[in-house]
């Protein structure tokens, strides 16, 4: 293991932060620390890197027990929203940073830059200043410079946060594809779960000061230990007196028993998506019915808004009472 937390506890004032969180991070993965706002995602990573002191508990990095070291004797690269570039440094001076501070030689700071630049398609604009960066190659030249000293563990917080979508999921499929070619082991702390389901190998959820479940992607998503997980890595409905994934849902225009009857009160096409909202006939059914489905799915149907409809949970659906 890479790192190992133990019993990792952390309040600021009356507020508990973190709770007994034990933990241990595989090497050479990519683990996403996912939850909602204020979970205490960010106290974890920063505890991690010891920007932050744990009230309690342990942290062991690379099997040296951790708690007690300042940052620079961690041996990690951090990742922020907002990276603080050297603004009058050039790109391949800021990358070089880490290196010169260590004292290493000239030529040996000069391939490593260059390999790392080369590494985040950025190698025409070493000469740029940060300010001539569009934001998503801002971060990328903070995970060269992250990556220069060749930490044994990356941390990254937020790191795409700040862009536009489609650039987060640029560098999202980017970041993927380094992390498959330098394997360090990356923790990267995020509140988007279609984020943390496509990036990471294992996902840690965080609510509350506390860890929700641990898993792979696929783990959380086809078994999630909770409510709470269920619906934070997905839409969730009610169907009956169960917990449904709109898309598990099967709609039958015609009357089938063991069924939940409604009439479909809202028929909205997003993309290649068609959601239909269907009142339950049953008064004891307060909710609407949120159901997923494909256009082909729902024009076979032959059933449109005011229709009546008889909805089930597909074969093999997850659901939770
Ligand atoms: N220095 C601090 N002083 C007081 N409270 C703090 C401090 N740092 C964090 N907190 C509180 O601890 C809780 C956890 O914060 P943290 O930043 O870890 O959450 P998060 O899960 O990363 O959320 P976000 O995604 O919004 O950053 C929050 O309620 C926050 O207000």
């Amino acid at each position: 293991m890479s790192i190992e937390i133990q019993g990792v506890g952390k309040r600021f004032g009356d507020f508990v932060a973190l709770e007994n969180i034990d933990l241990s991070i595989p090497t050479g993965q990519l683990t996403a620390l996912l939850g909602p706002s204020g979970g205490g995602k960010s106290t974890l990573l920063r505890i991690i890197a010891g920007l932050e002191n744990a009230d309690e508990g342990t942290v062991e990095i690379e099997g040296v027990n951790a708690t007690q070291l300042p940052p620079q004797k961690r041996n990690v690269g951090f990742v922020f929203q907002h990276y603080a570039a050297f603004k009058h440094m050039t790109v391949a001076k800021n990358v070089a940073f880490g290196l010169e501070i260590r004292k290493r030689p000239k030529h040996e700071i000069k391939a490593k830059v260059a390999e790392l630049l080369e590494l985040v398609h950025l190698s025409q604009f070493a000469d740029r200043l940060p300010s001539q960066l569009s934001g998503g190659q801002r971060q990328r030249m903070a995970l060269a410079r992250a990556l220069a000293i060749e930490p044994s563990v990356l941390l990254l917080d937020e790191p795409f946060g700040a862009l536009d979508a489609k650039v987060r999921k640029e560098l999202r499929d980017w970041l993927r594809r380094l992390h498959d070619e330098v394997h360090v082991t990356t923790v990267f702390v995020t509140h988007d779960q279609e984020e943390a389901l496509e990036v990471s190998d294992s996902i840690v959820v965080i609510n509350e000061g506390r860890i929700e479940q641990i898993g792979s992607p696929d783990d959380l998503y086809d078994r999630p230990a909770n409510e709470f997980v269920l619906s934070f890595l997905g839409p969730v409905t009610q169907l009956g007196d169960r917990s449904i994934r709109p898309h598990d849902i099967a709609v039958s225009p015609i009357e089938i028993s063991s069924a939940v009857e409604g009439r479909i009160t809202r028929w909205t096409r997003v993309g290649f998506e068609v959601r239909l909202e269907v009142t339950p006939t049953d008064p004891r059914f307060e909710d609407r019915v949120l159901v997923s489905l494909t256009r082909a799915e729902a024009s076979g149907l032959g059933v449109g808004e005011g229709s009546l409809v008889w909805l089930r949970p597909m074969d093999g659906a997850l659901t939770l009472v």
